[in-house]
């Protein structure tokens, strides 16, 4: 099978929620399918941070977040872990500058696969391109506290000057995004936007990610 063609992808990112069990007020599950419910467009699991399950309890939360997606028709990445993807049959993994380079798990999963890869600057995306990323995501574009080890915020000029130096990758904003501060990240040039806690944390899961796909789908914010 052949790589996600750039299109397709652009229309994956659009609302792209990201969570693992730290972040759910509500149970993963539940959280999950009210966003998938909400129109969610791609998700990523990430069990990372202080209490985050590890071996047979992350695996079975995998599994059930997994079946949620495909139930949903909604693909499925795994952040960080290429075993665990593998063991999911997972639609892709997001890696960062610090995991497993890109090019190794694109020799791993091969082309079919969805490949996103973290980039703060045009060498580092330069490299991700080469290296077989389908999709960027770049942040923290606003101050979020959901990633202790996040780089300095850059705002949504990071987006903009990426775009301005020619690369036409798919590429996503991430870290602080909201209802009242996405717009401009899509105006920066973005194809979308993703989001752990103004998603998992919100009183209606369901309406907000309604909501942010109003947002990204109108490039207007609701009256
Ligand atoms: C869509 C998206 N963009 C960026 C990240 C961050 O990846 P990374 O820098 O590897 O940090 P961790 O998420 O692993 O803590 C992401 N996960 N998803
Ligand atoms: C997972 C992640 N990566 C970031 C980056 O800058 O690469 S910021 C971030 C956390 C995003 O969570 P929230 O929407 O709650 O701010
Ligand atoms: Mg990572």
């Amino acid at each position: 099978m052949k790589r996600i063609d750039s299109e397709d992808m652009r229309k994956l990112l659009k609302v792209y929620f990201i969570m693992g069990s730290v972040n759910c007020r509500l149970s993963p599950a539940e959280t999950l399918s009210a966003a998938a419910d909400g129109g969610i467009t791609l998700f990523q699991f990430r069990e990372k941070g202080p209490g985050a399950l590890t071996g047979a309890a992350l695996l079975e939360l995998g599994q059930q977040l997994r079946a949620i997606c495909r139930d949903k028709r909604i693909p499925f990445i795994v952040n960080d872990d290429l075993e665990l993807a593998v063991a999911l049959d997972a639609d892709g993994v997001h890696v960062g500058q610090d995991d497993l380079p890109a090019r190794t798990i694109r020799q791993r999963l091969g082309e079919h696969k969805i490949i996103g890869v973290s980039a703060h600057n045009p060498a580092e995306a330069q490299q991700a391109i080469a290296d077989g990323a389908d999709y960027l995501g770049v942040g923290p574009v606003y101050p979020t506290s959901s990633k202790d080890d996040a780089e300095a915020v850059q705002g949504t000029a990071v987006i903009d000057t990426l775009r301005r130096s020619g690369l036409n990758i798919p590429l996503v904003g991430i870290g602080g995004i909201t209802l009242g501060n996405a717009l401009p990240v899509i105006r920066a040039g973005a194809d979308g936007i993703s989001v752990i806690s103004a998603i998992a944390g919100a009183e209606d899961i369901r309406e907000t990610a309604r909501a942010f796909g109003r947002i990204i789908q109108s490039g207007m914010l609701p009256e």
